[in-house]
């Protein structure tokens, strides 16, 4: 009986020599390229070199060392057709039975602050891809392993069963495929940013998973949380988990609206967020205040709520966190004396993530029944506004302010939306509502006397001259909106009838 053969040619060496070790004690003949080649045969390994096989030496730089057809004809010959063999025979093809490959490390490459386009491009693998391809192709037959985790299972079934069952070659065939995918698809991605093509003809993206989650955004739901590989390490799935239980799917995408609004701000910063929405968000000279301001904002919807911070968290913070019921915490940091206080609650998540890197642009992807929305971030600043006055009384220096305030918010707030905002904090905000003065409603009935004398944002304009009614029976003194609506004149009117002092952005922050 002719012995086995297996094919092996790895960059990542881990566990390399132990596997090729047992693979011949099981009586398996090893075929190498140059650099695994040595690695075994230092290791005492017998080896056959690939230029032994295919009577070819490796070229180019290693751009060509398995592509031959001695070695593709071995691996994707159907064993039990007689044509197939007579070729074989014919043209003195050895079949291979497994294929050991891992590819050159380009995401790793890329991932290189001082890396070269050269060194990119050198760092894709041809030959390994097309032996892995060629292998699972012909999984009927044929073993492919990418994945050094399943040198173990190899063995234990070879030891077993004398072979790999036919399962396993299935399953290891479409680890392969989904393995040279999300590899041609970072390199796809790599070189399309190059050439500056934001939407290209197939939206070719990869992830990997960081974790299986309990259940989805209900109990019923199973889920899991994927990572984007070279994504921005300002992000959750960046985080870094300091205590707590594990992150559920809803804490995820809480966790994720909290970031994006803190994002907004230099200045010390807290938000509140509570299912999508910021029911809380202060500035103020420290942290602490920050805090004290966004819990003062809503005292009641931040039970339970995730709070992200711009600053470490210091002791006087987590003294004032630690009183309330929050489900997570995210910061740059947390001091000792912090993490003393805030790990005494079991459950408590605390993450850090790393705000030196907020500002990587990511695109933002929605998946719809059947498809993907694309689009990229919203991140237009009130510094890029084309700012317009157009009522008779200005801003005072400290309703701009509270403008800006609400309206750095007002952009994550589900649309319609309506944000109050005083004193360096929101005090009401109106969310996800079907028309926009039933949002500015829900915001004033919130404020309730905090309204006096507050700002107003809205994240499109007003189509009527309601809001701004609303807003002034409130006492509301400042209002800013996009404008261009063709009723405008209908608001401004009635905005300089309550002395109502007016800005326009030029921009719509819609949220859906
Ligand atoms: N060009 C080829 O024919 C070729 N065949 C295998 N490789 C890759 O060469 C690497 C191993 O090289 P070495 O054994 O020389 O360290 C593996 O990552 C394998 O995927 C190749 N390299 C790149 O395409």
């Amino acid at each position: 009986m002719t012995r086995k053969r297996a094919i092996i040619s790895v960059s990542n060496k881990k566990g390399i020599v132990s596997f090729a070790r047992q693979l011949t004690e099981l009586g398996v003949e090893i075929i190498s390229t140059g650099g695994t080649k040595k690695v075994l045969e230092e290791h005492g390994i017998s080896v056959i070199g690939i230029s032994d096989v295919t009577g070819f030496p490796e070229i180019l730089d290693g751009r060509v060392k398995t592509l031959h057809p001695l070695i593709h004809g071995a691996l994707l010959a159907v064993r039990d057709d007689e044509k197939h063999q007579q070729q074989l025979a014919e043209h003195r093809i050895i079949p291979i039975d497994f294929v050991v490959v891992n590819l050159y490390p380009f995401q790793e490459t890329i991932a290189k602050d001082d890396v070269t386009f050269a060194d990119a491009i050198e760092n894709i693998d041809i030959g390994g891809p097309t032996m892995l391809r060629a292998a699972a192709k012909n999984h009927a037959y044929v073993t492919a392993i990418v994945d050094p985790a399943d040198y173990d299972l190899v063995l234990q079934q070879l030891k077993e069963h004398g072979s790999v069952l036919e399962e396993t070659r299935r399953k290891l065939a479409a680890k392969v495929f989904r393995h040279t995918a999300a590899y041609d698809a970072i390199i796809a991605e790599y070189l399309t940013k190059t050439v500056g093509e934001s939407y290209p003809e197939t939206w070719t993206m990869t992830f990997t998973k960081k974790q299986d989650l309990r259940y989805g955004e209900n109990p019923h739901q199973t889920a899991a949380f994927y990572e984007k590989p070279l994504g921005s390490r300002f992000s959750i799935a960046a985080a870094k988990q300091l205590h707590g239980k594990e992150l559920s799917y809803n804490n995820i995408n809480d966790a994720n609206a909290a970031l994006q609004i803190v994002k907004e701000f230099s200045e010390p910063a807290a938000v509140a967020v509570k299912h999508m929405n910021p029911c809380g968000v202060g500035v103020g000279s420290t942290i602490a205040e920050a805090f004290a301001k966004a819990h003062k904002a809503d005292p009641t919807s931040i039970f339970g709520g995730i709070i992200a911070l711009n600053r470490e968290v210091d002791e006087e913070t987590a003294l004032k966190m630690h009183e309330i019921f929050l489900e997570i915490i995210i910061a740059p940091s947390f001091s000792e004396e912090a993490l003393a206080v805030l790990t005494k609650k079991k459950n408590l998540r605390l993450l850090t993530v790393d705000f030196g890197a907020a500002k990587k642009k990511e695109s933002f992807v929605v998946s719809v029944e059947g498809g993907l929305l694309v689009q990229d971030q919203d991140d237009y600043t009130f510094e890029n506004a084309n700012i317009t006055i157009p009522t008779t009384r200005k801003p005072t220096e400290k309703e701009w302010e509270d403008l800006k305030l609400a309206w750095r918010v007002v952009k994550h707030v589900k649309s319609n939306a309506i944000v109050l905002a005083k004193d360096g904090m929101t005090i009401g905000v109106g969310a996800g509502q079907m028309n926009r003065v039933g949002a500015a409603k829900i915001a004033i009935e919130q404020a309730q006397d905090r309204a006096q004398g507050a700002a107003l944002a809205s994240d499109a304009f007003f189509p009527m001259d309601d809001t701004v009614e609303a807003a002034a029976k409130a006492g509301i003194t400042a209002i800013i909106q996009p404008g261009g609506s063709i009723r405008d004149e209908d608001s401004i009117k009635k905005a300089n009838e309550y002395g109502i002092a007016m800005v326009f952005t030029g921009v719509r922050h819609f949220k859906h």
